[in-house]
């Protein structure tokens, strides 16, 4: 990667941001900086340039619906594990590995947690987040430029000052709002929206925000009823736009479930998009139902349904890829891994491998994991795609 530092100097446009005053914390006012003007006003800001190919992929989702662990079974297909930048702020909300930086999009929330309630806005609400920087940002970042990115602090609910961000050759803007604003959603190379349905958020809300956080389960109950108009609103839309969504619903294997434990996932992929080539069971494009369960796989009740078939959503082709039920035992993952094609794998048995290196991770014995593994896998096969083409452009450019 070809390094250059060059002093630059750029008329910001009107970017300009909110933050809480970092002296006086019992104020808690907000300062409106000066906002950047138009002029050509001169700017010496170090601009780190290189010849760098950065993909940007999207992933969508409420808060408490499995982004975390995505991004770490995803992080972990490209080696490595994400770790937050070192030596810089403890609350910082970013995770770094050798090849991949996920940037979570609370940073560019323009209001504070005191803000927000002054407004009388939620986090999910457009006024209360910059669409601006954002995209002047991941624009940088796709172009190889390092950016200074602001800092929420989910831990004070402030907005802390920024951290430089070097560009990566794989960045992930995972949060709330990755595909609202059609700017960024068109710097977008692959896109992914997770639709964990009601029952099943509410039940993950319960387990981590009463277990990890200490929540009562009212608070929790009226965190989600508050949030649903804005969500319905401004959140749930963007799954139209996704090259992928991970739908996670009740099972139907047990009448009248109300446990929420077993879950039927459905992995909708739209066809048609460059360098993704969707995952089919048996035969491609066929409609396909498949209980595994039997001499070759032992399963325990409910045991596991796996449907195949092609669909349209929100007007787009796709192929539905659903799995109902969960594993006994991971390892006996191989036998349907076997029967799955297009997995983007580099050896027979990967997925498995991938799913048994993470078997600690919640959703490992279903198709939560699954899913996010075998798109994980699709994400290194699209950006190895990329970074070809892109070599192939550079040397036919070079012979012209
Ligand atoms: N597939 C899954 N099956 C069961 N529980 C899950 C699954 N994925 C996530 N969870 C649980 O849901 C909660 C939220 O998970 P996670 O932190 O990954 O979500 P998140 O979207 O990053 O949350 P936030 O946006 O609030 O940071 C955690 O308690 C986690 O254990
Ligand atoms: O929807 C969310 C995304 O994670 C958070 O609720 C939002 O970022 C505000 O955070 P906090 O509740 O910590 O002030």
């Amino acid at each position: 990667m070809a390094v250059s530092t060059i002093y630059s100097t750029q008329a910001l446009n009107s970017t300009h941001f909110l933050t809480s005053s970092p002296s006086s914390s019992s104020s808690k006012q907000v300062f409106l900086y000066r906002r950047q003007s138009q002029t050509n006003r001169r700017f010496n800001t170090i601009i780190t340039c290189a010849a760098q190919q950065t993909i940007v992929i999207g992933l969508a989702a409420d808060s408490g619906c499995g982004k975390s662990t995505f991004m770490r079974r995803l992080t972990s297909v490209f080696g490595g594990a994400a770790e937050p930048p070192r030596g810089g702020n403890p609350d910082s909300n970013t995770l770094i590995s050798d090849t991949t930086t996920v940037i979570c999009l609370d940073d560019y929330h323009s209001l504070d947690r005191t803000g927000r309630k002054e407004k009388g806005v939620t986090a999910l609400d457009p006024r209360a987040n910059d669409f601006d920087l954002m995209y002047e940002q991941v624009k940088a970042l796709k172009s190889g430029v390092a950016v200074e990115k602001p800092i929420y602090n989910h831990v004070t609910g402030l907005l802390d000052a920024p951290e430089l961000i070097q560009p990566p050759k794989i960045l992930v803007i995972e949060g709330l709002h990755p595909m609202f604003d059609e700017r960024v959603r068109d710097l977008l190379d692959f896109s992914i929206y997770l639709d964990i349905s009601n029952e099943v958020k509410f039940a993950w809300k319960i387990q981590r925000d009463m277990a990890e956080r200490g929540h009562s389960l009212e608070s929790i109950k009226a965190s989600i009823e508050a949030r649903k108009p804005d969500f319905d609103a401004f959140i749930d839309p963007q799954k139209q736009y996704a090259d992928a969504v991970i739908e996670v619903l009740p099972t139907q294997l047990i009448p009248d479930d109300n446990e929420g434990k077993v879950l039927r996932v459905r992995l909708i992929m739209k066809e048609g998009v460059k360098y993704f080539s969707p995952v089919y069971l048996f035969d491609e494009g066929s409609t396909i139902s498949w209980i595994p369960c039997g001499r070759k796989l032992t399963c325990s009740y409910p045991g596991i349904k796996f449907n195949y078939e092609p669909d349209s959503y929100f007007d787009h082709e796709v192929s539905v890829l659903e799995m109902d039920g969960q594993f006994d035992r991971l390892d006996e993952l191989i036998y349907v891994e076997s029967h799955l094609s297009n997995l983007s794998t580099k050896f027979y048995g990967e997925v498995t491998q991938q799913m048994l290196k993470h078997a600690d991770f919640p959703g490992s014995n279903n198709g939560t994991g699954l899913f996010q593994t075998i798109v994980g896998l699709k994400i290194r096969d699209l950006y190895e795609q990329l970074i070809a083409s892109k070599a192939t452009a550079r040397a036919e450019a070079a012979k012209a």
